[in-house]
């Protein structure tokens, strides 16, 4: 790994309340700036969990979780909150537009509250990526529940972007997308973070979509110790 890493997990154990075994256990892993990642692994093996830890959405039982050297368990809730959209941009699975926001004003979230994201991106920028993820400019001022799912998910991928985070969190991003779309989102989203210099984690169950990854992490393998204990409570 070239850079310093912008994340870095160690000794990191998390599980859900009653749940017979953790849902993540996992001795080390670092994420160097710039870096694009691919996260792969069954439906639940806990992939959503893990990003939702990275991004200090969920906090460890044990262990930590580092952005930028920061440990999120030494922040209180709400900067934690500032420190997220400072320099993460999430693509949920569920997109999570606000519905009474128009389509520009909810990619220009994260500017409006981070001064941070507000300094390395603008406006300009906020419409070059909407241009770039296929949404012209007629679709800018209706609002977010107004678009095809396709349109929110890539919606929701540039107001990730906006504002040049140093880490892109993207969970699922092209689960409804079809394929020739697919394919330009994708090449959207890592140009957009090679040229910002972002780190990007990517959740994917589509294997073609693996191909383009030099690092891929299978999550049951990173988390071999939990697996041990599920099979030995089954
Ligand atoms: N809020 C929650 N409360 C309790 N258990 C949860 C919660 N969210 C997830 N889980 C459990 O944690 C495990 C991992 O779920 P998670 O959503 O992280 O998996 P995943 O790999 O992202 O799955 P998928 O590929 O289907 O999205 C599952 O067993 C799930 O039931």
């Amino acid at each position: 790994m070239s850079a310093a890493p912008v994340l870095e997990a160690r000794s990191l154990r998390f599980g859900w309340p009653g749940a017979a075994a953790p849902c993540i256990d996992i001795d080390h892993l670092a994420v160097a700036a710039d870096e694009p990642v691919f996260l792969y692994g069954p439906s639940g093996c806990g992939k959503s969990t893990l990003l939702s830890l990275l991004a200090g959405v969920l906090l460890a039982d044990a262990g930590e979780v580092r952005l930028l050297g920061q440990a999120w368990s030494e922040l209180g809730g709400s900067a934690r909150d500032r420190r997220r959209v400072d320099h993460v941009g999430y693509i949920f699975q569920q997109f999570n537009l606000l519905p009474y926001l128009s389509v520009m004003d909810n990619v220009l979230l994260p500017l409006r509250f981070s001064p941070r994201r507000r300094a390395e991106g603008s406006r300009a920028q906020a419409e070059a990526l909407l241009g770039r993820m296929g949404l012209d400019a007629t679709l800018w001022n209706r609002s977010a529940l107004q678009l095809s799912v396709g349109q929110q998910q890539r919606v929701a991928a540039a107001r990730a972007l906006v504002g040049r985070p140093e880490l892109v969190i993207a969970d699922e991003p092209t689960s409804a997308l079809d394929e020739e779309r697919r394919e330009a989102f994708l090449d959207t989203l890592m140009a957009a973070c090679q040229e910002a210099g972002s780190a990007l984690v990517l959740v994917s169950h589509d294997p073609r979509i693996a191909q383009r990854f030099a690092r891929q992490l299978h999550l049951p393998s990173l988390n071999k110790a939990a697996m041990a204990v599920a099979a030995s409570a089954a």
